[in-house]
């Protein structure tokens, strides 16, 4: 197949992390006999110094004609004096919202060899195998332009929500939990948001569409705290976006790293952008020591959702497993007094396993 990626390397860590889902992404292709044409665009604070605005018309469009978008991260101290509307922030923001890329699908997924690498014990998070789904495009991020007022004294952020805002994401958290466990927690704040009371509203009324899946309600401060005391009682969770935001790096440290985690953010019709779910890492820029796996990852869930490569993206993800089985660490990672490694040492890993292994043993689907 012939496929047209776009990347947006972005700031700090992202061009070094995308750097390493690229070889992969070339490994991938040589291996299996894809073509991949990959075309590098500015987004964030590289955008703001090259363009003068986080989000260029032109990284929008080529975004719109790609069949698919790689993102590393945005943001980073040196931009921390700019106008609201230069905010490396807001290119991502305004990316997903030009592309209504409304759902962010967070897998939380711990590999069998970094069981060890949690604070927690492994007995809590043995076999926690979690789906986030995050809405992506409303709520407190989107809100009517937030604004002081009082002289700066005083300050307005809208959390506003539509209905048919709600309803997509809530069908499409059903639908993700018939393809696995069959157990929906609807996270919320329904004990003071309006917002939320509707949310739990609309969960209620979609429920009996899909009387095969078992739901439950969790405000989110208790959520928070079941995240981490008994994380093997989620399968789908499913939340507003600010609240996707903090749980799912809270939920990183079941897999031992933030560095760890891929994530898609699509809609309906299979267009998507795949960012690692964590941000530019300003205190280990530059250092060749990021961790790659959570864009690697995200990689795969490209293969596997934008381009229907069910094969290929399990094959990467057994590399991954190999790679971490093999001992490779970033120092992210609990290395256990063994050696830690860079982030090309362990992107070399990934593809030496890719490239050498057979894949018919392949672990398909291992993350949605
Ligand atoms: N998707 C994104 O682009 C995104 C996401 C989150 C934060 N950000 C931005 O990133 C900047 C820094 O934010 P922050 O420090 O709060 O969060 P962060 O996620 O960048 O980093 C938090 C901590 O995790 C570590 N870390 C993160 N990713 C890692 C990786 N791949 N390998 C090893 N260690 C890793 C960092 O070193 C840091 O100690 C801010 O400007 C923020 O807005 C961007
Ligand atoms: C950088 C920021 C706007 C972003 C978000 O909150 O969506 C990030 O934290 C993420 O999780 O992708
Ligand atoms: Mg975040």
């Amino acid at each position: 197949m012939n496929k047209h990626i776009i990347l947006l390397p972005g700031d700090g860590i992202g061009r070094e992390i995308v750097e390493s889902a690229v070889q992969v992404l070339k490994a991938v292709a040589g291996e299996f006999g894809h073509t991949f044409t990959m075309e590098e665009h500015a987004i964030g604070g590289d955008a703001v110094d090259k363009f003068g605005t986080p989000l260029p018309d032109t990284t929008v469009k080529a975004c719109r004609n790609a069949d698919a978008i790689l993102l590393g991260a945005v943001g980073g101290p040196k931009w921390d004096g700019v106008p609201a509307d230069r905010r490396p922030e807001k290119g991502l923001l305004g990316i997903r919202k030009a592309l209504g890329l409304f759902a962010n699908l967070r897998p939380v997924k711990g590999f069998p060899s970094l069981l060890h690498a949690s604070p927690l014990k492994e007995s809590v998070i043995e076999g926690s195998d979690i789906l986030i789904i995050r809405e992506l495009t409303g709520g407190l991020y989107f809100g009517t332009p937030s604004e002081r007022r009082d002289n700066g004294n005083a300050v307005v952020d809208t959390l506003a929500y539509q209905r048919e805002e709600m309803e997509r994401i809530i069908d499409k958290a059903f639908q993700s939990a018939r393809l696995r466990r069959r157990h929906l927690t609807s996270v919320d704040k329904a004990n003071v948001l309006e917002s939320s009371r509707l949310w739990r509203e609309i969960v209620e009324e979609k429920k009996q569409d899909y009387p095969d899946v078992a739901v439950e309600h969790l405000l989110v401060d208790a959520a928070a705290m079941k995240l981490i005391t008994n994380p093997n009682q989620f399968d789908v969770m499913v939340t507003e976006n600010m609240f996707g935001d903090i749980l799912s790096d809270e939920a990183s440290v079941l897999t031992g790293s933030l560095g760890m985690l891929p994530s898609a953010s699509i809609r309906s019709d299979g267009t998507g952008l795949y960012e690692p779910v964590h941000g530019s890492a300003p205190d280990i820029a530059g250092q060749g020591m990021a961790n790659p796996l959570g864009t690697i990852l995200s990689a795969a869930l490209m293969l596997r959702h934008s381009f229907g490569m069910e094969t290929e993206a399990a094959a990467i993800e057994r590399a991954v497993r190999e790679c971490l089985d093999q001992g490779y660490r970033t120092a992210d990672l609990d290395t256990q007094g063994g050696q830690v490694t860079g982030t090309q040492q362990v992107t070399d890993a990934v593809v030496e396993n890719l490239t050498v292994k057979s894949v018919s043993d392949s672990i398909c689907g291992m993350f949605v």
